[in-house]
């Protein structure tokens, strides 16, 4: 009998942290119509005329940062590692694999891979805990679009988001233990950011998303697949599952690129007001990343840290990502199994 598969897919990673590299990284990555949804000549012209040659070296350098001598990025380091955990749970009756939606392994290398095993059978689980067209639609696109042209087409099925799967919500606050969260004079969560216009078109009736007050703050059927909404949800279980209560905490989006508006409020901004307001130790859960990475290794703990310090706070703590964490693992097991 053939056996199942099962390909784990994240957003990617430069091959190495040269400026060579980190360019060609961003040249993929930001010319995805799904990533910089604007119109493809302007596109072309920011990309390769204006991102590309300046935030190349300024990104390499950062990577050059990040970069383990023996294990190179962050999150290809921890990817591989939950490609294998999960490989042995699940035995010999599966076949798991890892790609990148940009560089590698690339998702043609692996779905050509699972063809060659004569797998028949392919859940994808696009490894982003949110819904959103620059990431996990990303992946659905690509998928289709090389499978879609094959002779024969295996059954493929995906899972759209998992915010509010109970073992990831479940690792984050075993991780957050470590730190006595108690201890600290403020948390955040800190969720990739994403254009204010990817949030309204995501929108299905065009009159909600950012157009109501407090739209996106909780979850409803309206909402179900706003990235913002499915963050806030993602945020509160988390809080609740720690006891945190709402005054102690704040949702906010970090990683802003360019200068259209960006879902908000920004993390920069909020690092500045606790520090203003005499905060001294901040706790930072980044839970739109199932794996540590440059945005939350670098972004986080230095970035905000350098920026938390000069404004008079003391210390900035990163809540670690779910890596390797054998109920992270036991999320994916059950993922896959049920
Ligand atoms: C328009 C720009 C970007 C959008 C939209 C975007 C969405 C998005 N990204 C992630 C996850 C990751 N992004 C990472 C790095 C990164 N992201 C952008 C830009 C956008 N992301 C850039 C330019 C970079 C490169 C680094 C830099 O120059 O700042 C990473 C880290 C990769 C690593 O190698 O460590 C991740 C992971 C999600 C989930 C998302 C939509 C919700
Ligand atoms: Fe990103
Ligand atoms: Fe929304």
């Amino acid at each position: 009998m053939s056996k199942k598969g099962v390909l784990l897919v994240n957003l990617g990673t430069p091959d190495s942290p040269s400026t060579a590299d980190v360019r060609k990284y961003l040249r993929e990555f930001l010319m995805d119509p799904r990533v910089i949804d604007v119109n493809p000549v302007l596109r072309t012209i920011l990309v390769k005329g204006f991102i590309a040659p300046t935030r190349g070296p300024k990104s390499a350098k950062l990577y050059q940062q990040i970069w383990d001598e023996k294990t190179g990025s962050p999150l290809l380091h921890y990817s591989k590692l939950q490609q294998q955990l999960l490989q042995d749970r699940l035995g010999d009756k599966y076949m798991v694999e890892l790609a990148m939606r940009y560089q590698s392994p690339s998702i043609e290398s692996a779905l050509t891979r699972l063809k060659d095993a004569l797998v028949q059978e392919i859940q994808v689980i696009p490894m982003f805990p949110q819904y959103a067209s620059a990431s996990t639609g990303s992946v659905y696109e690509k998928i289709m679009d090389i499978v879609g042209k094959w002779p024969t087409s295996p059954n493929i099925s995906f899972i759209n988001s998992f915010h509010d799967n109970e073992l990831m919500i479940e690792t984050f606050a075993n991780n957050a233990q470590k730190h006595d969260p108690e201890s600290y004079d403020h948390i955040l969560f800190s969720f990739h950011g994403l254009p204010q216009r990817q949030l309204i078109k995501s929108d299905h009736t065009h009159s909600y998303c950012l157009k109501v007050d407090g739209c996106c703050e909780t979850l409803n059927d309206t909402n179900k697949f706003c990235y913002s909404a499915q963050s806030h949800h993602t945020a509160k279980l988390i809080a609740q599952k720690l006891n945190i209560p709402k005054e102690k905490y704040t949702i906010c989006f970090q990683s802003r690129l360019g200068s259209d508006p960006w879902v908000q409020p920004y993390t920069s901004e909020i690092v500045a007001k606790l520090a203003n307001e005499g905060k001294k130790r901040l706790l930072v859960f980044c839970p739109a990343f199932v794996a540590d990475c440059l945005e939350t290794v670098f972004e986080v703990t230095k970035e905000y840290g350098d920026e938390f310090k000069a404004l008079g706070g003391e210390h900035v703590q990163l809540v670690e990502s779910l890596n390797d964490s054998p109920t992270w693992i036991d999320a994916l097991e059950k993922m896959v199994r049920e």
